[in-house]
């Protein structure tokens, strides 16, 4: 077995508009290791959302193989790619989506709680995670308490609550000013170092793309990848 955490060969993706067929994925080929990270940039509209929907088995390609973990994700039933979800991966969206009512341990404790933990199993995890993204100290504030880079490291911190293999991204510092959107980057590299987690990242920026290990570039359909210059 080997180890890759996504590998997908000549994916496709045709939507229909109306009468008319848009294609938006046209062949897509793409390999990770679990570990390595990949940020994905491209003009608005050249289907980089679409990518990132599919490998998080959210969307279902037209045609071709997008296997996560050697898993052929399309093949699963709706139920089993939601129990492939909870057990295999993260998502970080560009707002955050933190639930307002409930404080941040209490966010970050949810996908535990869903998982079927204990009350206060899920809690002692959600601090140890509060901590890894430096906010233990903010641990029993609402979201409208927190900053906006604040709330952020709580969506990391929830994204990666259970171990996930790989993390899915989609402009997770849209939100922020470019200094907490580089805070944010280096904490996902330090996060990528310590558990070992996967990350795709979809920017328009290419400087914080570079931050990440490689970076593919969505043209007409098409992904190119390229090592970034950026060394850790
Ligand atoms: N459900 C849909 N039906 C028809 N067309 C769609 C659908 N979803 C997306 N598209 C089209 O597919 C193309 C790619 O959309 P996608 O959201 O993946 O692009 P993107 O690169 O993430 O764009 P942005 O950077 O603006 O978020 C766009 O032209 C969009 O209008």
């Amino acid at each position: 077995m080997n180890d890759l955490v996504i590998s997908c060969e000549n994916l496709n993706k045709v939507y229909q508009d109306g009468s008319n067929q848009v294609a938006v994925l046209k062949g897509v080929d793409l390999a990770l290791q679990q570990g390595e990270m990949l940020a994905i940039v491209g003009s608005s509209g050249s289907g980089k959302s679409t990518l990132l929907h599919i490998l998080g088995t959210l969307d279902t390609a037209t045609s071709g193989s997008a296997k996560i973990k050697n898993q052929e994700v399309a093949k699963l039933s709706r139920t089993e790619q939601a129990a492939f979800r909870n057990k295999n991966l993260g998502f970080i969206y560009q707002f955050h989506h933190l639930l307002m009512e409930f404080s941040a341990v209490e966010n970050v404790a949810m996908p535990l709680l869903i998982k079927g933990l204990s009350a206060k199993a899920a809690k002692v995890a959600a601090l140890e995670m509060l901590e890894k993204v430096g906010l233990a100290h903010r641990s029993s504030h609402k979201p409208s308490a927190l900053s906006g880079g604040e709330r952020q490291r709580v969506a990391i911190a929830r994204a990666l609550v259970t171990k996930p293999a790989l993390v899915l991204a989609d402009e997770p510092t849209g939100n922020l000013d470019k200094q907490n959107a580089i805070k944010i980057y280096d904490l996902i590299n330090e996060l990528n170092k310590s558990l070992n987690t996967s990350f795709v990242v979809v920017t328009h920026d290419l400087e914080l793309a570079d931050k990440l290990g490689k970076i593919a570039y969505l043209d007409d359909g098409k992904l190119t990848i390229k090592e970034s210059q950026h060394v850790a």
